[in-house]
């Protein structure tokens, strides 16, 4: 399985217009892959709070028609990281969305851990309660999205869901980056799942972003790793990798508390 995660800067001088179809055009170079990722709120910045009410969608809006045309057009399944959800309800959601080579919306999650304690997105969006999985070829998918990669038990649950590979869109910042790759690394290993992590590049809302994009495999072995700035990191792994590592070092069968409860 071949997937590209397209590490976006997300830039204050270029409009989410602009942004909305350089990122569609680069979805498009990625033809010949089976998975594209991009980023969370990479039309906003995951730290540009007050662009999240101006900017938010709903799940029929430009961000979602242009990644299911671009999904299409270039024949990839693409999970086209979150937007800002204007919800029916009136709510703003932290929303992915998961696009099939077709161009069918084949998965939303709405960010279960919202970031920012007592502000930001704490305070500006409302909290999902559904744990997402997605079946493509060869590998079921299960979704997060960057702080949630800090709260294991939605991993563990997602393991429970049937997943095998684990797809975490995030706008993380630099000043935290050692956690970021210990922490995908640490989901991949006590899960032994694929981990594919895309981040932002450059400084939005005078907050430097990471990069340093990663995919890690079920050993915890880095396969693959960006670096700070704008880029598309292509990687290329066997989802039989999850079957063989779990027979071979079964730590998963002796799981001692149960299975996590589903929730929503
Ligand atoms: N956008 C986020 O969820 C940021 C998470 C973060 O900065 C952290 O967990 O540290």
């Amino acid at each position: 399985m071949r997937a590209s995660l397209l590490q976006i800067d997300v830039k204050a001088a270029e409009s989410v217009d602009s942004r909305r179809h350089r990122v569609a055009a680069l979805v498009r170079e990625q033809a010949g892959v089976d998975l594209v990722v991009l980023p969370e709120l990479w039309t906003t910045g995951a730290f540009a709070y007050e662009s999240f009410a101006k900017e938010a969608e709903t799940l029929q809006g430009p961000t979602a028609e242009a990644m299911a045309k671009a999904a299409s057009d270039a024949g990839v399944w693409l999970h086209a990281g979150s937007v800002p959800e204007h919800a029916p309800d009136g709510t703003v959601y932290n929303t992915s969305l998961v696009f099939s080579p077709s161009g069918d919306l084949a998965a939303v999650y709405r960010k279960i851990h919202r970031f920012g304690f007592d502000k930001g997105e704490a305070v500006l969006m409302g909290a999902g309660g559904e744990l997402v999985t997605v079946r493509l070829p060869g590998t079921t998918v299960g979704v997060a999205t960057c702080y949630d990669l800090r709260f294991p038990e939605l991993f563990r649950g997602l393991v429970d869901a049937g997943a095998e590979t684990f797809v975490v869109p995030a706008g993380w910042p630099e000043r935290r980056r050692a956690h970021w790759t210990l922490l995908a690394r640490a989901r991949a290993v006590e899960n032994q799942a694929f981990v594919l992590a895309c981040g932002t590049a450059g400084t939005h809302a005078d907050v430097p972003q990471a990069g340093h994009s990663i995919v890690v495999d079920p050993w915890g072995e880095v396969l693959a790793e960006a670096g700070p700035g704008e880029e598309v990191l292509t990687v290329e792994f066997d989802p039989g990798k999850v079957a063989t590592t779990r027979e071979q070092f079964p730590v998963l069968k002796d799981r001692a508390l149960g299975r996590t409860p589903p929730r929503g």
